[in-house]
């Protein structure tokens, strides 16, 4: 009894009251402290963090070069708490640092942080957000160096891009007056069109023929021209020196075959040379995770192409084989293919010839094609068109460190492009919380979620200062959860609340999701404009509902609904379900508020869901932070 009641009190002195037979254990003399530690070891981790997939956690080095490998560098010894006392003699950076600097000061009012020991700015500390570890730092110093590069980027037509691509940018960003770049195309165009090769790329390239550059830029951020026009422009100067070329080599042969002929008296005329072109054969690929990339990605390349006049074939499984054949196999060629990767790949097998012009391979949402899923063909495609590659894109909105660390190995010299914003959600967007514990929800999440929706659909007209008048009539609102198997689950029980919504996920019809996407994304907006329709798929189904939600359309949807797709209409994003990591509130936060609009995100916290990192991503968001 003495001994337990030793044991459960450590500040008890009673020890020597003990018998001396019996063993004085270790524990009894440790401190209160230490017990603690004992009971709830350091590396304890939560619940939370074992389930956590390790994978989807941000690079915090994506704007740096990878380290020196290990046996390059010096070993460092490991700093522990009181490492610093003890200690007989000065470290070594102190005593040169005393020499630099005249006052003596060893320890500036600044925090010191970094691998190079630059100063930076203090920032807050995000306890929950570490916890998931998906954050990406970018220390303030570079941030405010790339801020004042891009600077002296003020617009398309101080870019060295030829006149008619120049042109084509009217087309592509028809419904604005004045167009300047934004940071993503002035960090990335002048280096794709070579005009900033950084040395390292320089001295990779003379290695391995190919330039390798990753572009890492926050959503909605114009990436898909940052890489579209340089890509354009560059096929076309190949077109105009190939062109070149060929002339040339005809005029060679046609004046040796003249004078074979004035020697040879009897020969045969040789056949004439004929012109007709390579079908199949792209000078550029652009690979991106799903068919509805594919069809955005190729709109846009197809916007371009009128003025350029370059050929393009958008091809997707939900093309039909006679589709993606009339495009591929076309009589007058093909420049630029944009597709999934397995879909390639599979052409590429039987056609190997596909892939043997390619000299530009861009890989869109570069996180996604090189995780498990798509990793295989991508890098397939990767090898297959190595030999004439002379242009590696990759390019994200989040760089997860199982990226950067792959990266890192395999393309050591790439030419890390980095906007000052990555990684943080936009502060014009606003994120609210509703507690789905409290009254009067009490614990019910499709109630809240039905309520919001409510709420927002009849609020007034929210005013649009991109457009500088009041917004359209029709709201549209994005809903996120986590599983797919909720989609169908939650749209049902909207539509039975009277709110026009729908499923969106990888087995809905295709053409109901084409049509829903369409007025998502702004493409049927123009419609609704001329002939008043509401253009809603799911009308039929809310009107069963007694009470009925006007103007309001809703799409509910999992990833597949955040990755890349420009919905540029919604000004709402509900997240019915707390994302599982910061790269999911990335992607879905940023289906709003994109291209300097306002958004809206309302996140629903209910019974488990991690309130606390909720709680940090708001504090974040409100000073323009990544969330790190
Ligand atoms: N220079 C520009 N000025 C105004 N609008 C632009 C400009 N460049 C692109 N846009 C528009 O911005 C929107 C977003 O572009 P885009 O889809 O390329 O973004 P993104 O960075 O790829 O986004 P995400 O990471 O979500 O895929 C598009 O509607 C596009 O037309």
């Amino acid at each position: 009894m003495l001994r337990q009641a030793t044991r459960s009190c450590p500040f008890c002195q009673v020890r020597s009251l003990l018998p001396q037979r019996l063993p004085n254990p270790p524990q009894q003399t440790r401190s209160y402290a230490q017990l603690q530690k004992q009971r709830a070891p350091r590396n304890a981790v939560s619940k939370f963090q074992q389930r956590r997939p390790s994978r989807m956690v941000l690079s915090d080095t994506v704007a740096r070069p990878p380290r020196p490998r290990a046996s390059e560098k010096p070993l460092k010894k490991k700093r522990e708490p009181f490492s610093h006392l003890n200690q007989t003699k000065a470290p070594p950076f102190l005593d040169q640092r005393r020499q630099q600097d005249n006052t003596g000061d060893a320890f500036p009012p600044q925090k010191r942080s970094g691998r190079d020991g630059k100063r930076t700015s203090r920032r807050t500390e995000y306890h929950a957000l570490k916890m998931q570890r998906t954050l990406h730092e970018v220390p303030y110093r570079s941030r405010s160096a790339i801020k004042r590069n891009i600077e002296e980027v003020e617009s398309f037509e101080s870019l060295p891009l030829m006149e008619n691509v120049q042109k084509a940018i009217l087309d592509a960003l028809p419904d604005l007056e004045y167009r300047s770049p934004t940071p993503a195309q002035r960090v990335a165009i002048p280096a794709l069109l070579g005009v900033e090769k950084a040395s390292r790329s320089r001295s990779e390239s003379q290695k391995t023929g190919i330039d390798s550059f990753l572009l890492a830029a926050e959503t909605g951020s114009g990436k898909t021209l940052a890489y579209l026009l340089p890509t354009i422009d560059a096929i076309k100067r190949e077109e105009i020196a190939d062109a070149e070329e060929m002339a040339r080599a005809q005029a060679q042969k046609a004046a040796i075959q003249e004078t074979e002929k004035r020697d040879d008296i009897f020969g045969l005329e040789s056949p004439p040379l004929t012109n007709a072109v390579d079908p199949a054969r792209p000078r550029a690929v652009v690979l991106v995770p799903s068919a509805e990339l594919v069809a955005q990605v190729g709109a846009v390349a197809k916007s371009l192409s009128h003025t350029v006049k370059f050929r393009a074939a958008p091809i997707s499984a939900k093309n039909t084989p006679a589709v993606i054949r009339n495009r591929l196999f076309n009589e007058n060629g093909v420049d630029m293919v944009v597709t999934t990767p397995p879909l390639l790949a599979s052409i590429a097998e039987s056609n190997p010839n596909i892939l043997s012009r390619v000299t530009h391979l861009i890989v869109d949402e570069a996180d996604s094609l090189f995780d498990r899923s798509f990793k295989p063909s991508t890098t397939e495609i990767l090898e297959k068109s190595a030999p004439s590659l002379k242009k590696l894109v990759l390019c994200s909105a989040t760089i997860p460190r199982y990226l950067d660390k792959y990266l890192a190995e395999k393309y050591p010299k790439m030419n890390r492009l980095v906007t000052p914003n990555l990684h943080a959600i936009p502060r014009r967007v606003q994120l609210g919380v509703v507690d789905v514990n409290k009254d009067p929800y009490r614990g019910n999440k499709m109630l809240a979620c039905a309520d919001t929706i409510w709420q927002i659909g009849k609020a007034s007209g929210d005013y649009d200062p991109s457009d500088g008048k009041e917004a359209t009539q029709v709201k549209r609102i994005l809903v996120f959860v986590n599983e797919r198997e909720n989609t169908d689950e939650v749209a049902k029980y909207l539509v039975s609340k009277g709110i026009d919504a729908l499923a969106f996920h990888r087995d809905t019809d295709p053409n109901r999701q084409a049509k829903t996407l369409a007025s998502f994304t702004g493409m049927e907006k123009a419609k609704e404009a001329t002939d008043g329709s509401k253009g809603s798929v799911a009308t039929s189904q809310a009107s069963q509902s007694t009470r009925q939600l006007p103007n309001t359309k809703v799409i509910v949807t999992t990833d597949l609904g955040s990755r890349g797709i420009d919905t540029v209409s919604v000004r709402h994003v509900i997240l019915y379900d707390v994302p599982h990591t910061t790269i999911d509130f990335i992607h879905r936060l940023g289906r709003t508020g994109r291209m300097g609009r306002r958004g809206r995100g309302i996140v629903l916290v209910g019974r488990g869901d991690r309130a606390d990192v909720v709680k940090e991503v708001k504090e974040a968001m409100f000073r323009g932070e990544a969330l790190i």
